[in-house]
């Protein structure tokens, strides 16, 4: 079994597609048997050639054995759906059906209705009736609908239901995947940061997932027990020594650590790799070599290290192992990346995981630390920012799970760019490799010791950057700045990097403003961010974050995505439609978390 088999080999969710139809026999129903059976084989075709699960592969959708006439085939169908791991239900049809009578009825699986805009049968018309026996009953479901009428024999998707019926499958499998799976806690709380106090309730009542707990002493025992692949150690060893290279020590000369000690953490680092990764999912290689209830791992699509300050004081911290765990290649090969947040921020290790499971691309954690007006780097620079910068730019910045693929030296049309791993070539991730340095950590923060990955983002990179914070009487909001990464010019970078920790991994982002509200300058951003990191995912992911979101009653504190693009359940309509923020928020807490 390859690796990338092993880790997925529990299968992914899938898509099951429900054609309705009128059940009125002797004429209505058999007149519409072959429409709309190809209406869900239109959507299904539509899903599998467009979505992948993160493996690569395209998303498998069910079509239910026949259209669902009333509520004997809706049952037979739940019950197919239940048989074949069915984890997001879309209804399609081109008339009128009985609404309750064929409805999904399953309220913990994200659900969408999609009604053809004809006139000689009226779908729109099911479509409304059955989203209004849904918002009565308290199960959001999403409504599609063309805004043009189509005629009855064509069996094309508009652009706009094409559209909507993706963004809704793409929100729905990343639900799907996530649920019955586990965040994996690596130590505790980390200096205090409210984002690390993991809340088991948050992630088994909103997200559906396990909150697994391990001490950090239990690397130390898997180094000195020898718990690890010492084949895989050895291996990596060798492609660290040729594909790692290590930057300049920054430290003052009196306290740099010497050559043998930072031979003896470039061990530490590595094993601290293997190790983390082997407790998130499991290695078939443990139980070969006797260790046979470490070789089944943790179950986790994410996990967050502690480092600071308890093991960090004593050991090397954290930073190759986020990094390389956070990246699309290793010593393995190009693959997947493994999601893992620093510091233990739990809330940002979700966001990061909602970014992956959104794009299949791998995510930028970092502090959120420093707002540059265009006066400020002026004083400092002589520099008049410009382009996307012309306005302010954060200083995006930390130690630790920074994805390498941030450098940006992969490349879309040309452009840089931050790729599914199946999309990224070798020599991309050589370059990525190439464009980044290990910076022997800062001993005065890092008494440990241990690397840093020291790289700068290319400018250019659609970006999103988002982050949950939890609000005691509300719970989890979210909030997202889509924007660019920007370049600035080498000496520029330098004096403003240079006055903060040099040796960690800078992405200069300028968020797109809208005039209005957090987004009316670049402070007002920084100054509405609600902590100290940010998980930024390549594209502009806004509108898929917010969908994502409203699927799991997560309200929308502060966005920058256009209106139009926004597309969440019906019955969010029914709380107010002027001020659609306000509304968010009655819906989440009206409809309660998912899995509540
Ligand atoms: C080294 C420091 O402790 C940093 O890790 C710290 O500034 C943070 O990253 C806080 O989020
Ligand atoms: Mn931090």
């Amino acid at each position: 079994m390859t690796d990338i088999a092993y880790r997925f080999q529990n299968g992914f969710p899938k898509i099951g597609i429900r054609p309705t139809i009128d059940g009125r026999r002797k004429g209505v129903r058999e007149s519409l048997e072959v429409q709309t059976m190809n209406m869900a084989r239109s959507v299904a075709n539509l899903i599998s050639e467009h979505l992948r699960y993160p493996n690569g592969e395209p998303v498998e959708c069910v079509i239910a054995e026949s259209t669902i006439g009333g509520v004997a085939e809706a049952a037979a169908c739940a019950d197919q759906f239940a048989r074949e791991n069915v984890g997001v239900s879309i209804t399609v049809t081109p008339c009128w059906c009985y609404g309750t009578e064929t409805m999904d009825m399953n309220a913990s699986i994200p659900n969408a209705v999609w009604g053809f805009n004809g006139t000689e049968r009226p779908g729109a018309v099911y479509l409304a009736a059955v989203l209004a026996g849904y918002a009565q009953k308290g199960i959001p479901a999403f409504g599609i609908y063309g805004e043009e009428v189509q005629e009855s024999t064509d069996t094309t998707i508009p652009d706009d239901v094409r559209g909507k019926l993706l963004s809704f499958a793409k929100a729905g499998l990343a639900v799907a995947y996530m649920r019955g799976k586990s965040y994996l806690s690596m130590g505790s709380v980390s200096m205090g940061i409210a984002g690390s106090i993991v809340s088991d309730s948050f992630f088994q009542e909103y997200l559906g997932m396990r909150t697994e707990y391990i001490d950090m002493s239990e690397f130390v025992r898997r180094f000195e027990e020898q718990i690890y692949d010492p084949a895989e150690f050895e291996k990596a060893m060798s492609w660290v020594k040729e594909n790692c290279v290590e930057g300049p020590d920054n430290n003052p000369a009196a306290i740099q650590t010497s050559r043998e000690k930072k031979d003896q953490d470039w061990e530490t680092v590595v094993k601290m790799t293997i190790i983390a990764r082997d407790l998130m999912i499991g290695n078939p290689r443990l139980a070969e070599l006797g260790f046979g209830e470490e070789a089944m791992g943790h179950n986790a699509v994410v996990s967050g290290f502690q480092g600071q300050r308890q093991w960090t004081d004593h050991f090397p911290n954290g930073d190759f192992m986020e990094a390389i765990l956070n990246s699309s290649f290793d010593w393995n090969g190009i693959r997947p990346p493994f999601i893992v947040a620093t510091e233990n921020d739990s809330l940002n290790g979700v966001v990061m995981l909602f970014g992956y499971l959104l794009t299949n691309t791998p995510q930028i954690f970092a502090d959120v630390r420093t707002y540059w007006s265009p006066a400020s780097v002026e004083r400092v620079t002589g520099h008049k920012l410009e382009g996307h910068a012309a306005n302010g730019i954060l200083h995006l910045l930390n130690s630790g799970s920074a994805t390498l693929d941030g450098t940006g030296e992969q490349q879309l049309d040309g452009k840089p760019a931050m790729k599914p791993f199946w999309d990224i070539t070798e020599q991309e991730a050589a370059d990525c490799l190439a464009a980044t340095s290990w910076r022997p950590a800062g001993v005065e923060y890092f008494r440990g010791g241990g690397f840093s990955s020291d790289f700068l983002s290319r400018g250019g990179m659609p970006m999103t950057m988002s982050r949950i914070n939890f609000v005691k009487g509300v719970g989890p909001v979210l909030q997202i700045a889509e924007g660019y990464s920007v370049e600035l010019p080498s000496d520029v970078h330098a004096k403003l990097d240079n006055r903060t920790d040099p040796t960690w991994p800078t992405t200069w982002f300028a968020p797109i403003l809208t005039g209005k509200g957090a987004f009316t300058t670049v402070y007002d951003v920084m100054d509405n961010w609600g902590a100290n990191h940010g998980s930024i995912s390549f594209g502009h992911i806004g509108a898929e974050l917010i969908t994502l979101a409203s699927m799991l009653r997560i309200p929308v504190n502060m966005h920058n995505v256009s209106e139009e693009a926004i597309f969440r359940p019906r019955a969010w309509g029914l709380f107010g439609t002027n001020d659609k923020e306000a509304a968010d928020y009655r819906a989440c807490s009206n409809f309660g978390p998912l899995y509540k």
